[in-house]
């Protein structure tokens, strides 16, 4: 270890991927002086193992299936993908895994970038340790904000060490295609690779520990995305657990909770994700290594007045928009309490307070059929002590929805409160409704009443008229 100097800023970022660039940004436009320390690539999981490769794998699966749909084209795309010109589009979405753009962003916006493994030293400290062993120390004036994100979580299973499992990292940057991929879980990456290898010809068999997919979300969106990935030939065992696995003369093999002995040549674990704070020197400033950092509405560590964590690391909504919507609003609040201005004590759709984190989180899973969901699922709403309803609408009556394609299937649900007269939360299945979401997501964070929402009149024949058959059907 080869000691070097201390450097003062008023902000230190720790971690640069989406939500710390974010945070950078914001603090530098409020004119703090800001460090960015990154150990691997600046802009994280999201654009090299995550939201931008995955997507880019989606895209052209989406988009024949979509195609096959519509009688006249159908025709001119039945044949199999070109999985070596997917791949490498996706190449290009990750940018090759090289950062120099992103990069030259941080410099753009007049931060300072350290690369290397930063850890807390104390309060407002940060020691980042190069890869020539060369130790920098940063300090903080005003604030640390932690935005390590998450790795993936693996569980502990007898022979995983062994087997080379795949993890999401493996899956969005893998250089060839499997010819039998096993899937364990059933959350959003276990859906999303699933539909993107079983479209690039891999036979794909998915270990769901519980009743479906997608558990997060109403159950609709899960059975209707199992639906079409098993028509699409993908093998969708639901209640079944890993037990054991290894390699076999190169063949992984999974042992079941029932027994069953399965063979593939490769195995993901789309099993959760696990907070990167394991070793960043919490317990220099009396909290639990390894452990989700708890925030308030400002972003800030409980117990602490110069600490502040956003994104994944704080456990509140595992998404690159949501986290980012955090860094937005830390950086804000930094500037401001460096500035010496008082935040409103109480003021929950103002400025400086992640609000929406608790009432109004979108998320699109970009499987065919999409699956877009804002707010509370009707079982959320009922265990949040909501008195509500829920309006179930399915979408093949919408003209727009029959137009886009040939024997469309969808479905969606607006859960109302009863009590307040809006919308909690709102649910759309089926093609092409991942941009219909925003309308939702507009309608719950704004709190717009329902009788309102009777005067916003979507357009003839869009998809968006199941907004008119959702507010029929609760009308009545
Ligand atoms: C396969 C997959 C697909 C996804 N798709 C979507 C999607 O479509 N839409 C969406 O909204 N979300 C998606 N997500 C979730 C999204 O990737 C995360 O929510 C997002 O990346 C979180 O951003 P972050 O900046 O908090 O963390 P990260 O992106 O994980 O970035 C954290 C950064 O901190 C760095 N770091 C960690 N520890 C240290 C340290 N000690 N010193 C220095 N640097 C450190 C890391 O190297 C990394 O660059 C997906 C996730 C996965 C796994
Ligand atoms: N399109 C998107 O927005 C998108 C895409 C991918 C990921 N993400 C985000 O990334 C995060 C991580 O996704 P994920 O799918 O890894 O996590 P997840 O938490 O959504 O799903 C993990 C699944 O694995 C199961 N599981 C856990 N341990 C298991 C075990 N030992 N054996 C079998 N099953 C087990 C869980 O029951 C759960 O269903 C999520 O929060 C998600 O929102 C978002």
């Amino acid at each position: 270890m080869t000691e070097s100097e201390t450097i003062a800023y008023d902000v230190v970022v720790l971690g640069a991927g989406p939500v710390g660039e974010n945070v950078a940004d914001r603090t530098r436009a409020a004119g703090l002086s800001t460090a960015l320390v990154e150990s691997e690539r600046v802009g994280g999981e999201c654009s090299y193992w995550a939201c931008m490769p995955s997507k880019a794998l989606l895209r052209p699966v989406v988009a024949r299936a979509e195609a096959r749909r519509v009688p006249g084209l159908g025709q001119a795309v039945r044949g199999p993908l070109d999985a070596a010109a997917v791949l490498a589009r996706r190449d290009e979405y990750a940018s090759h895994w090289h950062d120099d753009g992103q990069v030259a962003w941080v410099e753009s916006i007049g931060a300072d970038l350290y690369r290397g493994h930063g850890r807390l030293a104390g309060e407002r400290s940060v020691t980042v340790t190069a890869a020539d062993g060369t130790v920098t120390t940063l300090t903080a004036r005003h604030a640390v904000a932690v935005c390590t994100g998450t790795r993936a979580r693996l569980p502990e299973l007898p022979g995983l060490d062994d087997v080379g499992p795949w993890t999401s990292r493996e899956a969005t940057s893998a250089q060839e295609v499997p010819g039998r991929l096993l899937v364990v879980g059933g959350g959003v990456v276990a859906a999303e690779m699933a539909t993107v290898f079983q479209a690039l010809g891999s036979r794909v068999t998915v270990l769901v520990r519980g009743t479906g997919l997608l558990p997060r979300m109403e159950p609709f969106a899960g059975e209707l995305v199992a639906e079409a990935l098993t028509e699409a030939g993908a093998d969708i065992r639901t209640g079944t657990s890993v037990t054991s696995v290894g390699r076999e003369n190169g063949t992984v093999v999974a042992v079941t909770d029932a027994g069953d002995r399965l063979e593939a040549d490769e195995i993901l674990f789309a099993t959760g994700r696990a907070p990167r704070t394991d070793d960043i020197g919490l317990e220099t400033v009396g909290l639990e290594p390894g452990s989700w950092l708890t925030v308030d509405d400002t972003l800030r560590v409980d117990g602490t007045d110069w600490l502040y964590a956003c994104g994944d690391v704080n456990h509140r909504a595992l998404l690159t928009h949501q986290g980012k919507y955090q860094a937005r609003i830390a950086g804000d609040v930094i500037g401001a309490r460096a500035a010496g201005r008082a935040l409103p004590p109480s003021d929950p759709w103002g400025p400086h307070t992640a609000t929406a984190d608790h009432h109004a989180v979108p998320q699109v899973v970009f499987t065919d059929p999409e699956a877009a969901s804002v707010g509370l699922s009707l079982a959320e709403a009922e265990r949040a002590g909501h008195r509500v309803r829920a309006v179930d609408v399915d979408l093949t009556s919408v003209a727009g929805a029959q137009l886009y394609g040939d024997g469309y299937r969808g479905r969606a649900r607006m859960v109302v409160d009863l009590d307040e007269g809006i919308l909690r939360g709102v649910t759309f299945v089926g093609p092409g409704v991942g941009e219909l979401l925003h309308s939702a997501t507009v309608a719950v964070a704004g709190r717009v009443p329902v009788d309102r929402l009777w005067h916003a009149v979507p357009s003839f024949p869009t998809i968006s008229e199941v907004w008119l058959r959702l507010l029929e059907a609760y009308r009545g």
